[in-house]
């Protein structure tokens, strides 16, 4: 069918028509049509959705991603025909029910997400099957190099190049910007990509923006790391590993971190870096993504199959996950927190032995210590105030200002303390519900939302004593965190009641 076009400044992938003209085509809303401009020849592919007034018939509403290809001026005749689907939608319904995925279905799906020719719905499908039925480390292989190939890549000529990654899943771990100062002020180059909150309250990248803009393409990435020796950028807008951002989008709503998926997000960005010393961190303990030593010991085993595949030598460390890491969770406060060590402070001890464990182990491997030496080595980097130079360096070379301190970086205004109910032992701090708890409270978006937890796992209370602060910078969401965290509870004093159920319940 011929239609004339309308240019529409709508940011996705799609045309508008009229009811009574998709009704003509066959195709529904959601549904895919091919476009082909009547004199370039050129052609595009776009979702359908209809109206009854804003388009009238005979007109086809153009959404500005869709004439970026089809590159049609206001007025201009196209043909419009009902598209089929892409194959990748029967690849990943054979996952779906339980099949594994070969070599070029993975190429094929994975295109299809970069070109954003799969659908959000579609995207989380193909997540949402993954996770549940798993990915075996062939299927973990190709979707690692798919994910490299359908990006760009850095090539340094100084090597080796040092990187590190956590799986995440532990809150207030912040030790990313502590490690990549210290590995950088060794002499070492570390082009450190991170992506954004995907189960947690602030992932490195919410973290750094903090402090400086993290949007930088691949190429500025390149030249930032070999001037400052280090960076902390977010992966999801360099086109490194493009379609891992746009994984990590459908998984994010969910809090789900697919495991196949997982290793192949990390993986693919240590590849695309020119990596060739890794270190991975898995956090280890109840309510994260790991939740015991056998478990974590098999997801090291496959991480380091897979680096081995790619050319790449990777170590792992299992750490504790069992609470968060420092006191802080959410961006302002998790930076201050990470600012104030590199600063000097020689508290908390969660976050600074994490930190220089995993770079003395960076280091090692480096040759930049001798072996067992690592953590002492980088202990002294950090006491010797070099890592904090290298963070200001790195700070001002991604446009951010140099001379931030731990102080500048405040809470938001609105806050609330969590007291405990009675005297004893803090017995359990659960991730996951003050996870929750922070994220109502508006993190990672608003950069003061978060939580202060004064009394860790272990720490005796008194009745009244605070556990932990929440933060907000909107009133109605402290509100509503404080409500979410009346029913989740996530502290528990000993002999606390947690809750109370009536004979009644049961009737
Ligand atoms: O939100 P959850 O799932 O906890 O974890 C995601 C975080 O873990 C990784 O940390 P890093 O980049 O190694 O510091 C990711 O890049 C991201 O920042
Ligand atoms: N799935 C992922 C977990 C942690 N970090 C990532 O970059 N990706």
């Amino acid at each position: 069918m011929k239609l004339n076009v309308k240019l529409l400044d709508i940011a996705s992938r799609g045309v508008l028509l009229n009811s009574t003209d998709a009704r003509t085509l066959r195709v529904r809303d959601g549904d895919r049509v091919l476009l082909i401009d009547e004199v370039t020849g050129r052609t595009a592919q776009a979702y359908v959705d209809t109206t009854d007034s804003i388009i009238e018939p005979g007109v086809v509403g153009v959404y500005k991603p869709v004439n970026a290809t089809l590159a049609a001026g206001d007025g201009a005749t196209v043909e419009v025909r009902s598209a089929d689907r892409p194959r990748s939608l029967v690849h990943i319904k054979k996952k779906m029910d339980g099949g594994r995925f070969t070599k070029d279905e993975t190429v094929e799906v994975i295109k299809d997400v970069v070109d954003d020719t799969l659908s959000a719905g579609e995207i989380s499908a193909y997540v949402t099957a993954s996770y549940i039925h798993g990915l075996d480390l062939d299927e973990i292989e190709y979707l690692t190099r798919a994910m490299v190939d359908t990006g760009e890549r850095l090539r340094f000529t100084r090597h080796p190049i040092v990187d590190k990654h956590s799986i995440g899943g532990v809150p207030g771990n912040k030790i990313s910007l502590l490690i990549v100062p210290i590995i950088a002020a060794s002499g070492l180059l570390i082009p450190k990509t991170s992506s954004r909150a995907i189960t947690g309250a602030g992932g490195t990248a919410d973290l750094m923006e903090v402090l400086a803009p993290v949007d930088f393409p691949a190429s500025e990435v390149q030249r930032m790391t070999e001037k400052a020796g280090g960076v902390i950028v977010w992966g999801g807008a360099t086109n490194i590993a493009p379609a891992d951002d746009k994984i990590i989008a459908h998984e994010y709503p969910l809090r789900i971190d697919a495991r196949g998926q997982m290793i192949a997000s990390v993986m693919a960005k240590k590849t695309a870096v020119d990596a060739d010393l890794v270190i991975i961190d898995i956090p280890v303990g109840r309510n994260t993504k790991v939740e015991d030593v056998q478990d974590g010991r098999k997801l090291a085993r496959e991480f380091i199959d897979i680096g081995e595949r790619l050319g790449m030598r990777v170590e792992c460390a299992l750490s504790y996950g069992e609470s968060p890491v420092g006191h802080t969770i959410g961006p302002n406060l998790e930076v201050r927190e990470a600012l104030t060590v590199l600063e000097g402070a020689t508290e908390p001890n969660s976050l600074i032995q994490k930190s220089i464990s995993l770079a003395g182990m960076a280091l090692e491997m480096a040759g930049k210590a001798a072996p067992g030496q690592g953590a002492e080595v980088a202990a002294d980097v950090l006491r010797s105030g070099k890592a904090l130079d290298k963070m200001r360096q790195i700070i001002e070379i991604q446009g951010g200002d140099p001379n931030v301190k731990a102080e500048d970086l405040q809470p938001g205004e609105y806050k609330f303390d969590v007291r405990a109910p009675q005297d004893g032992y803090v017995i359990e701090l659960n991730n996951r519900s003050l996870v929750t708890l922070a994220r109502f409270a508006g993190s990672p978006y608003d950069h003061g939302a978060g939580l202060y937890i004064h009394a860790k796992k272990g720490k005796r209370v008194k009745k009244g004593d605070p556990i932990f602060t929440i933060y907000a910078e909107r009133e109605w969401r402290l509100s509503r965190a404080i409500e979410v965290g009346r029913a989740l509870m996530p502290v528990v004093v000993e002999g606390m009641v947690i809750e109370r159920i009536p004979q009644d319940r049961w009737v």
